[in-house]
């Protein structure tokens, strides 16, 4: 039987309310690891769990800080002989985030799965449970290897980039890139074979000490573009864009955009909408601008402040474009 970390950092899985059918009114992050455990005993099927929880909050609070400080409890774990894979319990709100940062930095072959809830642990029909357990499952099973990072979310898994969050209070809240999941639960079983080059985009130096700020700027008809110069005098490295459509810039953002870029803030096209890739264009070797492919601006902002934290946007284009 596979022996798995189970690394507990709070989020609704971990969420209670005052009664059992509020499932707005609670407190993320309310019960630890040893709770979630409790409340499936049919683990003990699936894998020796030895649980830890380096902080415990809802994911809206997240930050860098916290991706660093999961990252490298995770590599350690990884690195450990006695350890064959890691569960994280996650809020749903930013996993997206904290599956990037973990794909793009971890190395290893053995599974990393993240799993959340949408119902509180003290809920009628709480989701987490189930999903503890699929994403329990997952991480045990050797198919699952040599695939980076995993989330686990309902019968779905998917890889770590491309996945967002996609619905506010569905139970199947979490959607793919375009290609959608790769494999499903009940029992684990994946589509498609794992990929030819798993492996860390980025090895963060061990004294690092806090990520290069990246911000995320939404581009609605008429968003003012001198934002980009607001954003870079408070102290941005570099830009996101979540531009309308398939990654389409606005003709009076061309020239700041350039600007930044000129000054040594790399700006990323992503798009707003939910679903679908951004392709490079003649514009982006016009502007110098990044366009971020299948990832969410949510993402792409990870992978860019990855990408600054080791010095290089050169990493960037085989990752957002494929190559
Ligand atoms: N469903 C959730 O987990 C939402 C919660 N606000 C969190 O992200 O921690």
């Amino acid at each position: 039987m596979p022996t798995l970390a189970l690394i507990a950092t709070g989020g609704t899985i971990a969420g209670a309310a005052a009664s059992a059918t509020d499932t707005s009114g609670y407190t993320a992050g309310a019960l630890g690891a040893d709770a979630l455990l409790a409340a499936v005993p049919q683990l003990a099927d699936v894998a020796q769990m030895r649980a830890e929880q380096p902080f415990s909050l809802d994911s809206k609070d997240m930050g860098p800080a916290h991706w660093l400080t999961l990252g490298r409890r995770a590599q350690a774990l990884l690195d450990d002989a006695s350890i064959d894979g890691i569960v994280v319990t996650h809020g749903t709100d930013t996993l997206e985030e904290t599956a990037a940062f973990l794909q793009l930095t971890l190395a290893g072959a053995k599974p990393v799965v993240l799993t959340a809830a949408m119902r509180p642990a003290t809920a009628l029909s709480a989701d987490g449970p189930m999903n503890l357990y699929a994403a329990t499952c997952v991480a045990a099973h050797p198919d699952s290897a040599g695939r980076g990072t995993l989330v686990s979310f309902g019968d779905a898994i998917f890889p770590a980039l491309g996945v967002r969050k996609g619905a506010t209070h569905r139970l199947d809240a979490f959607a793919g890139a375009t290609a959608g999941a790769i494999g499903r639960n009940d029992p684990v079983r994946y589509f498609v074979p794992p990929p030819a080059t798993p492996g860390p985009l980025v090895t963060l130096a061990a004294d690092l000490a806090e990520l290069p700020r990246v911000d995320v700027l939404y581009v609605g008809a008429g968003t003012p573009p001198e934002l980009i110069d607001l954003l870079r005098a408070n102290g941005a490295r570099g830009l996101v864009l979540a531009l309308p459509g398939n990654g389409s810039l606005p003709a009076a953002w061309e020239a700041p955009v350039a600007r930044a870029v000129a000054t040594g803030i790399p700006v990323v096209r992503a798009s707003r909408v939910g679903l679908g890739a951004v392709n490079r264009k003649a514009l982006d070797d016009q502007l110098g601008t990044l366009p971020a492919g299948e990832l969410p601006a949510s993402q792409a902002r990870v992978a860019l402040t990855l990408a600054l934290a080791a010095g290089t946007t050169a990493t960037l284009d085989r990752l957002f474009d494929g190559r």
